[in-house]
């Protein structure tokens, strides 16, 4: 079936089924294989056998041919990549082993207690606190509770949180323990095996976690142990052995390589990855059609649809992320700690550590989170408890802006930092305010003064408290943001400075930046500066370009390449970032920008009819758009898009768990806390009406009392003005009704606008969409504008790049053979589905896979942003 098809590992491995049990010799099936992988042609340039020798997966599978054979023989000889045995066996990148391997074998063994009846007594019947897996996760707590009345199982408490499989149960004696273990362990729930386990448990604790999760978490290799050591928190904390996880392997978990190893490890998952887009795309394509000639040529560079032509290194390979996003919670040993979390809360873990050895995060973070941590011991409001989502500290966020001039960085990254902005969120549930007005107070005095008395001095710039109150991990758009005063140490006559308006600048090409609290920048300044220049690059900019930069958050791709092209038309559904992509034009001096205010998916079919007029061909998706935003999608339509956002590719960010580096956490996590109390009267979206209306609730009143700020911006402009810039196409979908109040621009300069840029010779669209990719819609329309020639994809997740690149590239045919409909979308992989919606796709020009290369953002860990162009 697809599904199973398309979920292998990244790295190849040699399987069974490839093997004539028979014969030692390559069967045609492996062979064929082994073509299409790459593995047989001739090294591509840039692919993954380059340089055997300094491929990190070189020989860290055993060779399955070379284990069948009789007298130990394999054709491919020394140059076989896999293990001819256990002595040439290498352990694997992230430090386990082939798991047929006699050493994993033995791992396992050892880590298996002796008699088999041990494995339940090991929960322990005395620790009331119990974790249980296995679970719908469509659940809450009342199903669970459902649940657990219907087995007879009494408690004390239950929780669940929807979206997770796994629950935690509370009992009141050892008797109550006793029996839910019994009847759980019996008990399948829609078929899956439920389990009772220990987890987390805190050694200075006298009660205890007991964790209810689904086996099917658990992958084939070595990480049902680690899960289950993080889960059985306790081995870690006692050191009982080797089940223990350490911050930095969890965080940056390729630390452990050399750099080079690093890059050579991404480019070839990556190429693995590509490769799909060869094979989903030859599946799709319609039979009455010929194959694409990318396709057929695909062989003659291992299967990939276009040349990987290599990874740019990272400037700064230590330190570089300019945002660190710290959870606080207890420390395996109980302590207040500020710093990430182990693992995931859907595998049990609520332990935080402190960012100790995690090369990612900069020294300057790495002193803040310390800073905080210490006084934090004395507060006396309780941190976060992920278990019941209670506490007052929640989240601490170090986000950094540095001095423009790349030399000085790559020397002395600390020096470069000119401005730190910290976020520290708290929830202000049933918290009595003039307590928390002063615990702010002694928060801001120790933050500063742990900033002073520091060798050298840390910068501090801004202090903001964002007050969260619900219960999931990423903060909502309306969450109330306010700036703190903060403590003047050098000299305490000048009594505290005042915070203005909380935002943070960084330098992209010369260009200054100002960046809202939660507005999207890229983690790796340096880096990303590399990557929009790339882009550009491959997009061929003139002045005769007109460029859609889709996704544009804080306008960074298009305001850097603006000098390049006619006019920009930047599109962007987060408030903040269109403001402060305005304002960012502004202080740049750049003229021929637009900033759109609007989901892509809901503004892109207008915006280009508008600018561009409308073919034929395009009238079709040009409806679809239309329809969507009137939320009136077909049913079949919604299914897939929604399939699409829910599968494979994961959405929600995982509170603290690492510096994480998706872009969908911080793309969809920004809040309008500033600007809603900076540019309540704006009428730029319905977002920002929607922010206008927040509810500040006490931390607001408490803090204008502790806070006299004046809310100046900062570059003596005013927002509002920026935001008079803005189009507002959410109300500006449909022809007939979209002038409505909620428009920043005027009817008659629309016309002026798109009568100019109608005599552009070359349009581009350069999309940087969040990890979960582009929505189907504004595929759709791209792909049915015949005037949309090439197209610049930047993608943090290589999935939802190929799953996007299946669509805009499969050929159509005239009487397209329809897909199957809706039916069995939850169970299809990202590309299956893609597939799918390239059989719906009216008929129309494909683009072609023509060039990719990868740009490291994110050294020392597995993730990478990737660069394609398509054209037609
Ligand atoms: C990966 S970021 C890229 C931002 C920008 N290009 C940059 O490099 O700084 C993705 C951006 O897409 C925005 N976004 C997410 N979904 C969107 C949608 N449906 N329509 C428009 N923008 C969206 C997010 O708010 C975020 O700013």
């Amino acid at each position: 079936m697809e599904v199973a098809e398309e979920i292998q590992p990244s790295t190849p491995q040699p399987t069974d089924e490839a093997i004539s049990a028979t014969d030692s010799k390559p069967t045609e099936k492996r062979k064929r294989e082994e073509e299409e992988d790459g593995e047989a042609s001739p090294p591509p340039a840039g692919g993954a056998r380059a340089d055997p020798a300094r491929n990190p997966l070189w020989k860290t599978s055993l060779c399955s041919f070379f284990r069948r054979s009789a007298v130990g023989h394999c054709s491919h000889g020394d140059a076989c990549r896999y293990a001819h045995g256990e002595a040439e066996l290498r352990q694997r990148p992230d430090k386990s082993w082939d798991p047929t391997s006699e050493r994993a074998k033995k791992m396992r063994m050892a880590d298996r207690p002796e008699d088999p009846s041990e494995e339940d007594e090991a929960v322990d019947v005395n620790s009331l606190d119990k974790c249980v897996t296995g679970l719908s996760n469509k659940w809450i707590s009342d199903d669970l509770k459902r649940f657990l009345d219907g087995q007879g199982i009494l408690y004390k408490s239950a929780k669940k949180k929807k979206g997770m499989s796994v629950g935690f149960v509370l009992f009141e004696d050892a008797e109550q323990v006793k029996n839910a273990i019994e009847v759980l362990n019996e008990t399948s729930a829609n078929g899956r095996q439920i389990k009772v386990a220990d987890a987390n448990r805190r050694s200075h604790e006298k009660k205890h976690t007991t964790v209810v999760t689904e086996s099917h978490q658990h992958n084939e290799d070595n990480s049902v142990e680690d899960v289950e050591a993080i889960g059985n928190g306790n081995c870690a904390a006692e050191g009982l052995g080797p089940k223990t996880r350490r911050v930095c392997d969890v965080v940056t978990p390729l630390a452990h390589m050399s750099y080079s190893d690093q890059l050579e490890y991404k480019k070839n998952s990556l190429s693995q990855m590509l490769k799909r887009l060869t094979k989903n795309t030859r599946k799709a394509c319609p039979d009455a059609v010929p194959l694409p000639d990318w396709i057929s040529k695909s062989r003659e560079i291992g299967g990939l649809p276009c040349k990987l032509e290599g990874i740019l290194e990272s400037p700064l390979i230590d330190g570089y992320r300019n945002k660190c996003e710290f959870s606080v919670g207890q420390s395996v040993e109980g302590k207040r700690t500020v710093g990430f979390m182990l693992g995931n809360f859907r595998e049990g873990v609520t332990a935080v550590e402190e960012p100790v050895n995690c090369p990612n995060v900069s020294r300057i973070s790495c002193k803040y989170a310390l800073i905080f941590q210490d006084f934090l011991q004395s507060s006396e409001f309780p941190v976060w408890n992920r278990v019941d989502n209670t506490g007052f500290w929640r989240q601490f966020t170090v986000r950094e802006g540095r001095n423009p001039g790349q030399t000085a960085i790559a020397q002395n990254a600390d020096a470069a930092i000119a401005e730190v902005m910290l976020i520290v969120q708290v929830c202000s549930v049933n918290i009595d305010e003039e307590l928390m007005k002063n615990e702010f107070k002694r928060m801001a005095q120790a933050l500063a003064e742990g900033a002073a008395s520091s060798s050298p001095p840390l910068p501090l710039t801004k202090l903001v408290v964002q007050d969260h109150k619900g219960m999931s991990n990423a903060a909502p758009a309306d969450c109330p943001l306010l700036p703190l005063p903060i403590p003047n140490i050098g000299d305490p006559t000048l009594g505290v400075s005042i915070t203005t308006e909380a935002r943070i600048h960084d330098y992209i090409s010369n260009l200054r930046f100002s960046i809202s609290p939660t507005a999207f920048f890229q983690v790796n300044t340096l880096a990303a500066e590399r990557l929009y220049s790339l882009a550009g690059d491959w997009a061929e900019l003139s002045s005769d370009t007109l460029l859609f930069d889709v996704c544009c958050g804080t306008g960074t791709i298009g305001l850097t390449l603006a000098h390049r092209v006619g006019m920009v038309i930047g599109i962007e559904m987060n408030v903040s970032a269109v403001s402060d992509a305005n304002r960012n034009a502004e202080i740049n001096g750049i003229k021929n920008c637009k900033f759109v205010c609007g989901k892509a998916e809901d503004v892109m079919g207008s915006l280009l009819k508008e600018y561009l007029g409308i073919s034929q061909e395009h009238k079709e998706a040009s409806e679809d758009t239309e329809t969507n935003s009137t939320a009136s999608t077909s049913s079949e339509e919604m299914l897939l898009c929604e399939g699409s956002r829910s599968m494979g590719v994961p959405e929600q960010k995982l509170e603290g768990e690492t510096p994480v580096d998706s872009k969908n956490e911080d793309g969809n996590n920004n809040s309008l806390a500033i600007e809603s109390l900076n540019h309540e009267t704006s009428e730029c979206s319905n977002q920002k009406a929607e922010g206008t209306h927040v509810p500040i609730g006490s931390l607001r009143k408490c803090l204008t009392e502790c806070n006299e700020t004046t809310q100046d911006n900062e570059e003596g402009k005013d927002a509002r003005q920026d935001n008079s810039k803005c189009i507002n196409l959410n109300e500006h979908n449909t022809e007939g009704e979209n002038r409505g109040k909620g428009n920043c621009i005027s009817e008659d300069k629309n016309a002026k606008d798109a009568a100019s840029v109608h005599q552009f010779k070359d349009v581009v669209a350069i999309v940087d969409p969040p990890r979960v990719g582009l929505h189907p819609i504004v595929i759709k329309v791209l792909r049915t504008h015949p005037r949309i020639r090439r197209l610049v994809y930047i993608s943090c997740n290589p999935e939802s790049l190929v799953a996007n690149a299946i669509e805009l590239c499969t050929p159509t045919s005239e009487t397209s053979e329809k897909g199957q409909g809706n039916r069995g979308w939850r169970r299809m992989s990202n590309a299956g589905l893609a597939r799918q919606r390239a059989k719906n796709m009216p008929n129309s020009e494909p683009f072609r896979p023509v060039r990719a290369m990868a740009v490291d953002l994110f050294p020392h860990t597995p993730h990478c942003e990737m660069v394609m162009l398509l054209e037609r």
